[in-house]
């Protein structure tokens, strides 16, 4: 962004959340606690949240800064991180380049757990106790990780999963959350957040391995088939139970599972909301490799560790030369998924689904 005086961008705003990393000297606590006040203010607006306990002292503390905030507009929110952060990063220059382990700090996400280290960039979903259901904003966190992934001098990156769930997919209470324009704002939103997620999949420019450490629901199985190696455990599961939601594939699985594996076995998945183990999640060619759930972590981490010691760049290359061709039809397909489930998200089948599931009545 040129000069504060112009209203910052999303973009602007997502700079400034990767500069926050780059920081490298400590903000202090008063400072970022102001910063997780805007951050919270611009992506989801004011606090509605039940106040902690007194005991509870460091969300007390998150809370009330956020709700200091009173009903300040998310735009505003958004302007005055960009500012502070801005006034932080010429206080403190930041490197041009992310240092290995600067993820580590464990301020950045709130939904992730984003390390780097041997080569590797592992960002671990982090919310187990919900079976890592990824909410709004986890969506943005994930692309923020993602992009600044792209861009350190790790060789590969890795998703995973913390605890006994890779993931559950979308968190059904997203659709709760309702703007001021109702279901229609709500829905067109999701499907603008929908396509900038799935297209920081298509663009990922280095290899994109998922870890898949428990059992994988909706759109956390549909963007393995936007990854370049998917490990799996033997206890895992893959589940993307659409018709049964009411909605309809995303994340480009439309193209990539008939692709991966024939139109048939993609409709009893895509269509039918067929459950696959692993062992025949792999036979299909969703899954490249599976590990006995005991030896599961030492070995998937043995070889991506001897992975990442391989050039970076001729990895980096290789992987442009066997995707580059299918980026544009991907990008268009993701825009055509994205639009179809739009509508979806407004059917009364969708609706009485997540209802039915949010009231207890149902689970998959
Ligand atoms: C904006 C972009 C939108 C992109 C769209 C993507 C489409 C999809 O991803 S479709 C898939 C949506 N996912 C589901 O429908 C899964 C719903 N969850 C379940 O059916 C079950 O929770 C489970 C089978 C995954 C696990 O059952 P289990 O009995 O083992 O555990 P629970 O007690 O149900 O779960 C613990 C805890 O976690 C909450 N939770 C789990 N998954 C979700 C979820 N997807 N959304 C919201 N909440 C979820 C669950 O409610 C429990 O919470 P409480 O402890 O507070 O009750």
């Amino acid at each position: 962004m040129s000069g504060t005086a112009m209203r910052a961008s999303q973009k602007d705003f997502e700079n400034a959340m990767n500069q926050v990393k780059l920081l490298k000297k400590d903000p202090g606590n008063e400072v970022k606690l102001k910063l997780y006040a805007l951050y919270k203010q611009a992506t989801e607006g004011s606090c509605t949240m039940p106040k902690p306990g007194v005991f509870d002292l460091v969300n007390k503390a998150k809370w009330d800064a956020w709700n200091a905030l009173g009903s300040l507009p998310k735009e505003t929110a958004r302007q005055n991180y960009v500012e502070l952060v801005s006034s932080l990063t010429s206080a403190s220059q930041p490197s041009s380049q992310v240092e290995p382990g600067a993820d580590r700090k464990p301020s950045a996400y709130e939904t992730l757990e984003v390390t780097s280290e041997d080569g590797i960039t592992k960002i671990m979903f982090n919310r187990p106790t919900k079976k890592n259901a990824i909410t709004t904003q986890m969506y943005h966190e994930i692309m923020l990780a993602l992009k600044a992934a792209g861009k350190d001098d790790s060789s590969v990156t890795v998703l995973t999963g913390n605890g006994d769930y890779y993931s559950s997919g979308n968190d059904l209470t997203n659709f709760t959350d309702l703007p001021p324009g109702g279901p229609e704002e709500k829905a067109k939103n999701s499907a603008i957040l929908l396509r900038d997620f799935i297209d920081c999949f298509i663009d990922f420019p280095k290899p994109l391995i998922a870890v898949v450490n428990g059992p994988a629901v909706g759109i956390s199985v549909t963007t393995l088939g936007l990854c370049d190696a998917v490990y799996a455990t033997d206890r895992a599961t893959f589940h993307t139970p659409f018709s049964h939601l009411g909605q309809s594939p995303e994340g480009c699985s439309s193209y990539t599972f008939p692709k991966i594996m024939g139109p048939s076995k993609a409709t009893e998945m895509l269509i039918f909301g067929k459950k696959l183990t692993a062992r025949e999640a792999c036979a299909q060619g969703l899954v490249t490799e599976v590990f006995p759930d005991s030896t599961f972590q030492k070995e998937v981490w043995t070889r991506l560790k001897a992975y990442a010691k391989l050039p970076p760049n001729a990895m980096r290359i290789s992987k442009e030369i066997m995707r580059s061709r299918e980026k544009e039809k991907l990008r268009a397909i993701n825009v055509e998924e994205c639009n179809v489930l739009q509508e979806r998200w407004l059917s009364d089948e969708c609706m009485n689904a997540v209802m039915n599931f949010l009231s207890r009545k149902a689970k998959l």
